[in-house]
């Protein structure tokens, strides 16, 4: 890196620390952003003695592809399910357009507009593809009486459950079983589940987790087409090249603090972020220490078509790092 870069580098870096430590709101907005979508206030949550998130805040703007990212047990998966309802915080508060969530259920969430795709797939195995994200579709509706007289409710979810399924492109998989089909297949269709909701805010929880690296591109790229159709997404992820590819801001979590906050690239240049992720080494001397060593590349090729292996609980590497 020539000076000038190292420079910029460096003042990016101080913005994303100023952003994770001083802000009154304690996010970073990027340009041109109106209110935010959803806001985390001062969230902290305890189990027992362990304090998993500690006092984080940050803002989701409409339209964004937003990465949460951190090593493991850094508490993003804690802080997802202080969003859907699952974890109720100890102290602060999740609000969607300036209405406090508080107190609310799952479901109320979930017709507020909040859906979360999970990290584990669970279909029903006895029902088509299709069926599965039609029951989707139809969950919470109310049904007009006349529309149950005119039985149009499971053609309408059906017809709906299609576009979701050519949205996700598993639209030739739609009368088959999910029991037969691979993880990737496996994972869009989960994602075409949270997607008939009709979410204002799509949640992804490791959508990549398991694939091969060709599998893992192209969710990725499916990802940002959603995104770019107008879903504001938060996005969950250990694989950071896909990360960075595809999202414009991140919020990194550590120890259940957020350290950084901005843009992308800035945001891997942090001192803290690199140091989250390597275990204290620097990257200068070239030396890769900590967790990333010790989980070396991403996640294990996959024959084609053919679900990958789970991904280890450490598949992290920070991008611009040697390999080991
Ligand atoms: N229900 C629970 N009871 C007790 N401790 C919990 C519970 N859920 C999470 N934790 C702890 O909270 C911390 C944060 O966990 P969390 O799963 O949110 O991290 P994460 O960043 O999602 O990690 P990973 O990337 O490995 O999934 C960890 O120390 C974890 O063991």
């Amino acid at each position: 890196m020539n000076a000038t870069a190292t420079n910029a580098a460096a003042t990016n870096a101080a913005s994303t620390n100023a952003a994770a430590n001083g802000m009154a709101t304690g996010t970073a907005r990027p340009a041109g952003a109106g209110q935010p979508l959803l806001r985390v206030s001062n969230v902290t949550v305890r189990f027992g003695g362990l304090t998993a998130i500690d006092s984080v805040s940050f803002d989701v703007f409409a339209g964004e592809l937003l990465g949460l990212i951190g090593p493991n047990g850094a508490g993003k998966t804690t802080m997802l399910r202080s969003i859907t309802g699952v974890v109720r915080p100890t102290e602060g508060d999740v609000s969607l357009e300036g209405s406090s969530l508080s107190g609310l259920s799952i479901d109320r969430r979930v017709r507020l507009g909040l859906a979360l795709s999970q990290q584990l797939v669970k279909p029903l195995r006895n029902i088509s593809v299709i069926d599965n994200v039609a029951l989707a579709a139809g969950a919470g509706k109310t049904v007009s009486p006349l529309r149950a007289l005119l039985n149009r409710s499971d053609v309408m979810e059906r017809e709906q459950a299609m576009v979701m399924l050519e949205r996700v492109g598993i639209a030739r998989h739609a009368d088959e079983s999910p029991a037969i089909q691979p993880l990737g297949v496996l994972k869009r269709l989960e994602m075409a589940r949270a997607l008939a909701q009709s979410p204002r805010l799509l949640l992804l929880d490791e959508p990549l987790a398991g694939l091969n690296t060709k599998e893992a591109h192209s969710l990725a790229d499916t990802i940002a087409d959603i995104n770019a159709q107008g879903v504001t997404i938060v996005l969950i992820e250990h694989n950071l090249g896909e990360v960075m590819r595809i999202c414009k801001r991140l919020v990194v979590l550590d120890n259940g603090r957020r350290i950084a906050e901005g843009d992308p690239r800035a945001v891997m240049n942090d001192p803290a972020v690199r140091t989250a992720y390597l275990g204290g080494d620097t990257m200068a001397d070239g030396q890769q220490g900590g967790q990333a060593a010790a989980s070396g590349q991403p996640s294990q090729p996959s024959q084609p078509g053919q679900p990958g292996p789970s991904a280890p609980a450490t598949t992290a590497t920070v991008p611009g790092a040697p390999h080991a």
